[in-house]
């Protein structure tokens, strides 16, 4: 099954020519970005990219240059509009340290009218946290929890995550991610989501960004790229026809194996290379960003 083509209709949150400076650096430099509703959408990128500002832009927290539609409203005039069907991680920091954990539902439950109780005790299971538990007794990745699960519980049209597993173990993120997927995700949500634990998020993904110093540089549904980037077992004897096709990225494995990615190529090109598959999001974004450091 394709993806559907998208429509501002249907479009979620929808840029062109970004741009956001800091005194001297271009953190969005003139980038565009479309994001269909209905999507699980991976904001992938090198540190210091643009991710955390280009989700900024998205929600109104920081002014910026350029057009940005979300949801149909502009966030910088009408980020409180915006903020009615918008949910995101803010910083954990905010939660009083005196407060339980059955204090904290409550006042989630008292402000936010799309608030849902069971929801927020299903994410909690799982976790350590009781009901009387205060913020000052729990660990710095039991707080993100609390935080998490109180805001996984509001039904928001678009839900912006920006590093939500941050510091958290292993069986906590993946029980997260899961959840996330069977419990809050359904066809009228969008969520927007950066990590750097990229093959942890990638089965849920739907549609990837990849972002490098401040431009979106690669943007396509997961099926797509399935069809597109190839990754080749290269034979010993097919090294120089295998490199002919010039491959995006090589690289060697023990026992003198080569592993090389193809951009665009046909699987009638490749197929006398070796054995194929089809590359995972780690060794796509690590081909995509080569440089990045150099
Ligand atoms: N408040 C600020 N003042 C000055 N420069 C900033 C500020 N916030 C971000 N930057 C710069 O903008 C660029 C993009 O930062 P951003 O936080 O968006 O990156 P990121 O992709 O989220 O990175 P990371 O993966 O490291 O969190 C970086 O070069 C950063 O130094």
């Amino acid at each position: 099954m394709n993806a559907p083509t998208p429509t501002t209709s249907n479009l979620v949150a929808s840029a062109r020519g970004l741009r956001k400076a800091y005194k001297n650096k271009l953190a969005l430099n003139d980038t565009s970005l479309d994001i269909p509703t209905g999507r699980i959408v991976g904001l992938i990128g090198p540190n210091g990219a643009g991710k955390t500002t280009a989700l900024k832009a998205m929600l109104g927290l920081i002014p910026f240059e350029g057009q940005f539609n979300v949801l149909g409203l502009d966030p910088r005039t009408q980020r409180d509009e915006l903020m009615r069907d918008v949910c995101f991680i803010a910083d954990v920091a905010v939660l009083p340290r005196w407060m339980r954990v059955a204090d904290a539902i409550e006042f989630v439950a008292g402000v936010h009218p799309r608030f849902d109780r069971d929801r927020c005790n299903r994410f909690m299971a799982g976790t350590q946290l009781t009901p009387k538990m205060r913020v000052r007794e729990m660990s710095k990745g039991m707080i993100v929890q609390l935080h998490l699960a109180l805001v996984m519980a509001i039904d928001a049209k678009l839900l912006v995550l920006d590093e939500p597993t941050l510091g958290l173990d292993i069986l906590y993120r993946k029980q997260f991610y899961q959840r996330l997927l069977e419990d809050y995700f359904d066809e009228d949500k969008t969520i927007v989501i950066t990590t750097h634990q990229v093959e942890e998020i990638e089965h849920i993904l739907t549609d990837v960004m990849f972002i490098r110093d401040g431009k979106i540089v690669l943007t396509s549904d997961m099926e797509s790229l399935g069809e597109r980037f190839t990754e080749v077992l290269v034979s010993a004897d097919q090294l120089d026809n295998a490199r002919a096709l010039k491959p995006l990225d090589e690289r060697s494995l023990p026992f003198g194996k080569t592993v090389m990615l193809f951009d665009g190529s046909t699987p009638q090109q490749l197929e006398a290379l070796g054995e194929s598959r089809t590359p995972g999001l780690a060794d796509l974004f690590v081909a995509t960003m080569k440089g990045t450091y150099a």
